[in-house]
């Protein structure tokens, strides 16, 4: 809005002290007159006020993302793992290939199956394409600056003929809500169990009143965070590899021979005995944070902090670039991907160090999802870096064509420039375990779900049972 503070926080301890610290006052959102208020009624998650309402979502979400819940989707994120393996072995050897559709149905499959109930076969399936088509469409209404009506909230009182904006926004909040809707409904209706049925589950319990679309769209939204940010993460990892300067997948696939062996994947039991898997984690999210200009927060209370003075209803943003690239914080060389970083060298107690984690935002407004990310980041990496050499890909004539890392898209999530990247079995040991245990399309997902709802149930006592 016109004439409103702006401040941008680009170390940590100011980012935690007040997002974190003072949660209370600056978990709000700035008000999005287009792209929130009008285009999607005030029902995105993201960019909802903190009051009640948010609150109630949020405890939603947390039934199924807390840290507990997480593990109990270990099953699925083991599954569709591996048929990312299979998937690039048959797709990414020789010259190479741009392997984010892969990366993407992988992690949209997961990401489906948990909330919807089914899997997704390949990036391009409609569901997928009409996802991405109205995540478009709503970025150009949330462009800064774009409608006259976010920087004068007076004009909304003009009537329609003389504010067309209000018609657009209701075309896009038609079509947005179509789809999420649509979701929701092969949601509930599909045999196996989901968030869909969980959450409404939740909502019957508690005796609490939502519309359909309400539902719909916290789902919704949630699936489309999620989609965007861990995609973007993988694909930025894939940088990280064809970029290797520093020899961490050479470490990393010393750890995983010594660990795992040859015989078998890695899988999440391995997981304590393999903390440079997730310090390779922890350092893609430190290394190229998927939301590089933070998420704005707000605040209504005005205050000081060290000696600088915050107005009333400001705009507060974590610049999550900058803060990621504190060397008082994160140690010299933070340009380069250095996972050892994140390695208590000193004790060398297999633990990560206490290094603040930036990616998942802050506060009461940080990542409900981080911990479902977190796991699936996880065994994709041990998977690939244990199954495959990772190299830039090759042009026409044979000659590598190097990738330039800190080539991005615009926008809040920001991701890699399109790129190609060759994956060759790090030997005819890995091919055959491949070729004989990673194709999954034949696996009874409903019967997982079935079961992953029961052990939901058992570690939180709540069931997936609506009468919606
Ligand atoms: C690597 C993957 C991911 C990254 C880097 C990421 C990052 C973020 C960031 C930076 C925020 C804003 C935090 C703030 O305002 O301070 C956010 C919010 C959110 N994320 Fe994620 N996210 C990821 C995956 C997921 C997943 C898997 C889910 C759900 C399953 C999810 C659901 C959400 C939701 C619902 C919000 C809105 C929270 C709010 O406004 O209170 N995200 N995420």
């Amino acid at each position: 809005m016109l004439g409103q503070s702006v401040i941008i926080l680009s170390i940590t301890k100011a980012a935690h002290d007040l997002l974190a610290k003072k949660g209370s006052i600056f978990s709000d959102r700035p008000r999005f007159v287009m792209a929130s208020e009008l285009a999607l009624k005030g029902m995105h998650m993201l960019l909802r006020p903190y009051d009640a309402r948010f609150k109630l979502h949020q405890r939603m979400e947390s039934q199924v993302l807390n840290e507990r819940a997480a593990v109990v989707y270990l099953p699925f994120q083991e599954l569709e793992s591996r048929q990312l393996l299979l998937d690039l072995l048959k797709n990414a050897g020789g010259s190479g290939t741009d392997c984010h559709e892969y990366l993407e149905r992988t992690t949209a499959s997961i990401i489906y199956a948990l909330f919807y109930g089914y899997r997704l076969k390949s990036a391009s399936e409609p569901v997928l394409l009409a996802a991405h088509a109205v995540n478009h469409e709503f970025d150009q209404l949330a462009q800064v600056g774009k409608y006259l009506v976010d920087s004068f909230p007076v004009l909304n009182n003009l009537p329609s003929f003389l504010a067309p904006w209000k018609a657009e926004a209701e075309d896009h909040w038609q079509r947005n809500c179509a789809l999420h809707v649509g979701n929701l409904q092969r949601g509930l209706r599909d045999r196996a169990w989901n968030f869909c049925k969980q959450m409404g589950g939740y909502l019957d319990t508690q005796a609490i009143e939502m519309s359909p679309e309400e539902l719909a769209l916290d789902i919704g939204i949630m699936a489309d965070a999620a989609l965007d940010a861990s995609t973007g993460t993988l694909y930025w990892f894939l940088v990280a590899c064809v970029t290797d300067d520093g020899g961490f997948m050479a470490e990393a696939q010393f750890c995983l021979d010594k660990v795992v062996g040859r015989d078998r994947l890695p899988t999440f039991e391995d997981r304590p005995r393999l903390p440079y898997i997730d310090a390779i984690v922890e350092e893609v999210l430190r290394w190229r944070p998927a939301g590089a200009a933070g998420v704005p927060h707000f605040t209504k209370v005005g205050g000081t902090y060290e000696g600088y003075r915050i107005p009333a209803n400001s705009v507060v943003i974590a610049n999550h670039w900058a803060i990621t690239r504190e060397e008082a914080v994160f140690g010299p060389d933070v340009e380069s991907f250095r996972p050892s970083r994140w390695l208590d060298s000193i004790n060398n107690s297999g633990q990560l160090r206490d290094l603040p984690t930036v990616g998942f935002g802050y506060g009461r407004r940080v990542c409900p999802g981080r911990h479902v990310a977190r796991n699936s980041l996880w065994i994709v990496i041990a998977r690939l870096l244990w199954a495959f050499n990772i190299t830039p890909g090759l042009s026409k004539r044979g000659e590598r064509i190097e990738v330039d890392s800190t080539a991005t898209t615009d926008g809040l999530v920001t991701k890699p420039l399109r790129f190609k990247a060759t994956l060759e079995p790090r030997g005819e040991w890995s091919r055959k375990i491949i070729l004989s245990g990673c194709d999954t399309q034949g696996v009874a997902h409903a019967e997982m779900l079935d079961r992953i709802g029961e052990n939901l149930a058992a570690k939180s006592g709540a069931t997936g049972q609506h009468s919606r």
